[in-house]
C-alpha cells in the first residue's frame, strides 16, 4: 500500500443510477487530465463477475477482482471513479467522495428512457427517495471527504463541474 501523498488526488462519484455520474465524470476527466474509470464498464470488459442477474438486469461483480485490478491504478493517483455503490473499495483509495442527488420525478424520467423494467425503476428511485448511496457513503468515509452534491439541473451540473474544480486546484496547492 503506497503511503506518499499521491501526486494527483483520487475521486469517487458515486449515487443512485441516472444521477449523471458518468456525464460529470467525463466531463470532469477531460478538463481535469484525470483518467476515468467507470466500474460497470470495466466489469464487463475484463469479466470482472460471477454472471449476470436477470432480475436486476446488471452483472453480479466480483468486488475482489474490481479491488485487485484497479489497485495499482489508484496508487498512480488521478483517477476518478465512477460507481453507483462506494462502501466495498479501499477506504484509502479516495481523497474526495462526491454523492449526486437527483429530483425523483427528474430521476424516474431519465431511467424510463433507458427502458429499465418496472422492477429497477422502483429499486432504484426508493434507493434514492432513502439516499441509501449517501448513508452508505457516510458509513464508509471521513465525513469531513463526503459531499453531497445536487445533479437535477444543467446549471446543477455546472456548479458542480466549478465545485470540484476548485477542490482539484485547491488539492494540488496543498
Ligand atoms: N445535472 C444534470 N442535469 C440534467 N441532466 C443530467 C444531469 N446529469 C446527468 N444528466 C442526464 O441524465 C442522464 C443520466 O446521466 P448519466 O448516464 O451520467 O448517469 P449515471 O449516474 O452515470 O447513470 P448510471 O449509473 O446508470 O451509469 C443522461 O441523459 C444525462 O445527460
Amino acid at each position: 500500500m503506497s503511503t506518499t501523498k499521491r501526486v494527483k488526488p483520487n475521486i469517487l462519484i458515486t449515487g443512485t443510477p441516472g444521477t449523471g455520474k458518468t456525464s460529470l465524470s467525463e466531463i470532469l476527466s477531460n478538463t481535469h487530465d484525470f483518467k476515468h474509470v467507470d466500474i460497470s464498464a470495466l466489469v464487463k470488459e475484463k469479466e470482472l463477475h460471477d454472471g449476470w442477474d436477470d432480475e436486476f438486469q446488471c452483472y453480479i461483480l466480483d468486488e475482489d477482482k474490481v479491488c485487485d485490478e484497479l489497485e495499482e491504478t489508484m496508487n498512480q493517483g488521478g483517477i476518478i471513479v465512477d460507481h453507483h455503490g462506494c462502501e466495498w473499495f479501499p477506504e484509502r483509495w479516495f481523497d474526495l467522495v462526491i454523492v449526486l442527488r437527483t429530483d425523483t420525478k427528474i430521476l424516474n424520467e431519465r431511467l424510463k428512457k433507458r427502458n429499465y423494467n418496472t422492477v429497477k425503476i422502483e429499486n432504484n428511485i426508493d434507493c434514492e427517495i432513502y439516499q441509501m448511496i449517501l448513508e452508505e457513503a457516510k458509513n464508509s468515509y471521513k465525513h469531513e471527504i463526503v459531499k453531497e452534491l445536487q445533479s437535477t439541473t444543467i446549471e446543477d451540473n455546472e456548479h458542480n463541474q466549478q465545485i470540484i474544480g476548485e477542490w482539484i486546484n485547491s488539492w494540488n496547492k496543498q
